[in-house]
């Protein structure tokens, strides 16, 4: 089968007046259909950047982009603008945390829908538009109701559906969700997660759900790829990986939400600071936080090693080059 996103070596690098920020370096991932993928790594880490760089939403000036996006057998990086604008929000969608922010006041949630929905099928007609946004409002548990309101008169946690809505208008092939249910509180939370997973069943969707939150991908993905400082420390199967981390930061990750682990350790964190990420580091960039690290660790890159349950790990303790 072949994947729906590829990731080889892809990296951003902000690129300002004074400096260099390698905010996401050598990354590599493949996302095959039905897949929901969480990432997951502490504020600053450079999650965003790398949603934001696979969709091609950041200045062109200010972020330099490496390596390969292929996205159903097309380098979403070497596609000029126009050629990018018939993908995004079509076969490739995003919903931000804010995403209903940018929604004009004066408008109904109606006339938003009729010129999104235009925007790929010019000639839609008003009937066909609405026929599919009621579907889609179904699925979020949204009435119908609400294709006659203002944006205002809606919840936070109608709005966020609104908007979960909107982004499967085309039927995507790869949904993005960036840390789209950390404002809601806990109960409006896992409901939208629970409702995710059902569209998921009915509708075959493939997703990224970008977050900080483990208990989030715990609930809702099947695989997690967990990145410190823009680069990929561990990815796997989240039964694998969150019920047995190896990686020395997973488990950092991990032991920070015990209720993963249903046990009442106490909860650790992990000491220190994400890098200053203007500077290229010689070893594994986790070493200065990390309890186990070694000499090695210090002095050189660790590889990417396949473990056999099929995780990816990046780490001198699981290589044999320090045996
Ligand atoms: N325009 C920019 N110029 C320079 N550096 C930037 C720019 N935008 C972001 N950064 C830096 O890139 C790094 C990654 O930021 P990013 O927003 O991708 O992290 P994140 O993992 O999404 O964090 P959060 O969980 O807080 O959303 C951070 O160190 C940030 O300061
Ligand atoms: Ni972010």
């Amino acid at each position: 089968m072949e994947p729906i996103l590829d990731l080889k070596d892809f990296s951003v690098t902000y690129i300002n007046k004074y400096k260099k920020v390698y905010a996401v370096k050598n990354v590599d991932f493949e996302i095959y259909k039905g897949d929901s993928l969480g990432i997951v790594g502490e504020s600053g880490s450079g999650k965003s950047t790398l949603a934001m760089g696979v969709l091609r939403l950041l200045p062109e000036d200010g972020a330099q982009i490496s390596g390969t996006a292929n996205f159903s057998g097309v380098d979403l990086t070497k596609l000029s603008e126009e050629e990018m604008k018939k993908i995004r929000w079509k076969e490739l969608s995003v919903i931000f945390q804010k995403s209903m922010n940018s929604l004009s006041p004066v408008h109904k949630i109606g006339t938003h829908i009729e010129d999104i929905y235009r925007i790929h099928k010019p000639n839609a007609t008003k009937e066909e538009i609405k026929d599919r946004f009621f579907y889609l409002l179904d699925l979020v548990n949204l009435s119908n109701r609400v294709y006659n309101l203002y944006p205002h008169e809606l919840s936070g946690g109608m709005l966020q559906r609104v908007s979960i809505a909107i982004s499967l208008i085309h039927d995507p092939k790869l949904l993005i969700m960036d840390e789209a249910t950390t404002a809601l509180d806990v109960v409006t939370q896992g409901q939208i997660l629970d409702e995710i997973s059902r569209m998921e069943e009915e509708l075959d969707m493939t997703r990224i759900m970008i977050t900080h939150d483990m208990s989030v991908v715990a609930t809702s993905c099947n695989k997690v790829a967990i990145v410190y400082a823009g680069e990929l420390m561990e990815l796997g199967y989240v039964k694998n990986v969150l019920k047995n981390p190896l990686h020395p930061y997973t488990k950092g990750l991990v032991s920070s939400f015990p209720s993963l682990k249903g046990d009442r350790e106490k909860i650790k964190s992990i000491s220190g600071f994400l890098p200053d990420l203007s500077k290229r580091v010689k070893g594994c960039i986790f070493a200065p936080r990390c309890s186990n690290a070694i000499d090695i660790c210090y002095n050189k890159k660790p590889e990417k090693i396949k473990m056999e349950d099929g995780r990816t790990i990046c780490c001198h303790l699981y290589g044999g080059e320090n045996k």
